[in-house]
């Protein structure tokens, strides 16, 4: 219908759409395939393009400028999601997440709950003893594998200590190995069957036929999700509405005190109905959202930076000189989160990292709220705008030598001195997205980024494994991982 509305002339160019099943493309399932394919394409059609998947358009931006215009500029039109997709509406409950939510009232309510009551900075200031615990753990584990002669799967290591910590956000207390794995368990295995099952929304009724096995597995992926996590969200509701009946009164004041977690944020979130609240397995799709949000991406640009950090020694000797240089003493284990305002190479090194290696290529695809003008081109309201994030923080215009990894360039007098990753006022990288939809996790990404970074530089070194260099080539896995992860040696530097 969109074409008759809009002939195919005014929508961004690119190659001639077949009729009927739309471009042989989409039946690649994964994004990260088409990668090359898109920019050579971009190569010849220009910065903004058209491919079409089933019956909907797909719109790829890869010009800074443009997607400031759209982002920014544009930015409340641009700020939608696609209609809910067929795997969500028939799987999950009608809320869904903030980040499938469309541009409205109950988006709003979700993610100012999550930033206001979650990520504010005070509250991710409660959880700093949660992060000491995680890295003594995290420090210990890889110690003890060190010892052993072992070269552990570091970003293993790393996923699982960023998932101990979410979890302890998300339920407000330790939970046990086993727990932690078996949550882990379930949230990977439907994150990384995830490529799998988007074909699932291409013509749904058919798919249900032709890929009947596929159709069930998701049901016991979401079914497996809810068995583990439905008794923790119960557990810790019982805590919650105890604490509520013992402290009627002063309960107010004791909520100030208590260090809430996300589920006691959901608990009682009202919609913008004004009666309805969340039912468990709406909750249920929330915590899947913050677990996995905050885990693999994170992991990801961790085992990026450290892989760098491995490959070019001299980039980690001068880290450890600035870490030493604000460290009380030698001796002193931890590398306090109130030092890491006084890092500037830190910072350096983990904003190189996050765009020359940006965990995710694309931004979730966003639609517009009506059809609008881009570029010269229409953008029609039926149609997936993916923005090409890696593009973007290669651009040889704004960064020198892009593909070399050179934290220097952040420092004064490099390109990317005081560069804004929010892209307010410019988009020069955007590894979280820019404008309403950004990622809201961003600040408390970057911390842990740097405490972790710091820490894991403080207690080791880090050397290359003999004849098992460090390879930067790359695959997609959810996020884009190291396509060989990483090995290292890690000499513990401080004897306890
Ligand atoms: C290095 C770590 C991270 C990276 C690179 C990252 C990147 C992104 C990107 C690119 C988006 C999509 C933006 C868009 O659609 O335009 C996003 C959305 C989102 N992220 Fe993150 N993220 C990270 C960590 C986190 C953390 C720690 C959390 C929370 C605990 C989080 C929660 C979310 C949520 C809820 C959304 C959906 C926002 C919305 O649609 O309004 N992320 N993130």
């Amino acid at each position: 219908i969109s074409t008759l509305i809009f002939p195919s002339n005014k929508l961004p160019p690119g190659p001639p759409a077949f009729p009927l099943i739309g471009n042989f493309l989409w039946l690649r399932t994964s994004l990260f395939e088409l990668e090359p394919i898109i920019r050579s394409l971009h190569a010849k059609f220009g910065p903004i393009i058209t491919l079409r998947f089933g019956s909907r358009p797909a719109i790829f931006v890869a010009e800074r400028s443009l997607a400031f215009q759209a982002l920014i500029h544009k930015g409340a039109v641009f700020a939608d999601r696609l209609k809910v997709d067929a795997i969500t509406g028939t799987l999950f409950t009608k809320i869904q997440t903030i980040n499938s939510a469309r541009y409205g009232p109950t988006w709003r309510i979700l993610r100012r709950n999550l930033t206001s009551q979650i990520l504010h900075p005070s509250r991710v200031k409660d959880y700093s003893h949660a992060r000491n615990w995680v890295r003594q753990m995290l420090a210990n584990r890889l110690e003890s594998a060190s010892d052993s002669g072992n070269h552990v799967k570091l970003v293993q290591e790393f996923q699982y200590a960023m998932f101990c910590l979410l979890v302890f956000m998300c339920f407000g207390d330790k939970l046990d190995q086993n727990q932690v794995k078996e949550i882990e368990r379930v949230e990977r295995a439907m994150l990384l069957n995830s490529g799998n099952f988007n074909t699932l929304n291409f013509w749904p009724n058919v798919t249900k036929i032709l890929f009947r096995k596929r159709w069930a597995k998701l049901s016991q992926l979401r079914k497996d999700q809810e068995d583990v996590l439905i008794p923790l969200i119960r557990a810790r509701k019982k805590i919650y509405r105890e604490r509520q009946s013992k402290a009627k009164e002063d309960f107010e004041n004791e909520k100030d005190r208590l260090v809430l977690c996300y589920i006691d944020t959901l608990l009682d979130l009202q919609l913008p109905d004004g009666s309805t609240k969340l039912v468990e397995e709406e909750i249920v799709s929330l915590c899947n959202e913050f677990l996995n949000a905050g885990t693999d991406t994170t992991s990801t640009a961790l085992e990026w930076i450290l892989a760098n950090l491995v490959k070019y020694p001299h980039i980690q000797g001068k880290l450890f000189t600035e870490i030493k240089g604000v460290m009380e003493s030698e001796e002193e284990e931890e590398v306090k989160e109130e030092v890491l305002q006084k890092t500037p190479y830190l910072k350096a090194v983990i904003l190189e990292g996050l765009r020359r290696h940006p965990p995710g290529h694309f931004v979730v695809p966003h639609a517009v709220t009506e059809d609008i003008e881009l570029g010269g081109h229409v953008i029609p309201k039926n149609g997936a705008i993916n923005f090409m994030v890696a593009d973007m923080g290669w651009d040889p215009e704004v960064w020198e030598d892009p593909m070399s990894f050179k934290p220097e360039r952040f420092l004064s007098g490099g390109e990317g001195e005081a560069v804004d990753i929010t892209g307010s006022k410019e988009i020069k990288m955007m590894p979280f997205g820019v404008g309403r939809r950004i990622c809201p996790g961003y600040g408390l990404a970057m911390l842990h980024l740097e405490y972790f970074v710091a820490n894991l530089i403080w207690k080791f070194e880090w050397k290359a494994v003999e004849g098992d260099e460090v390879d930067l080539s790359e695959k997609q896995q959810f996020t884009t991982v190291m396509k060989n992860p990483l090995k290292a040696n890690l000499i513990p530097r401080i004897k306890n």
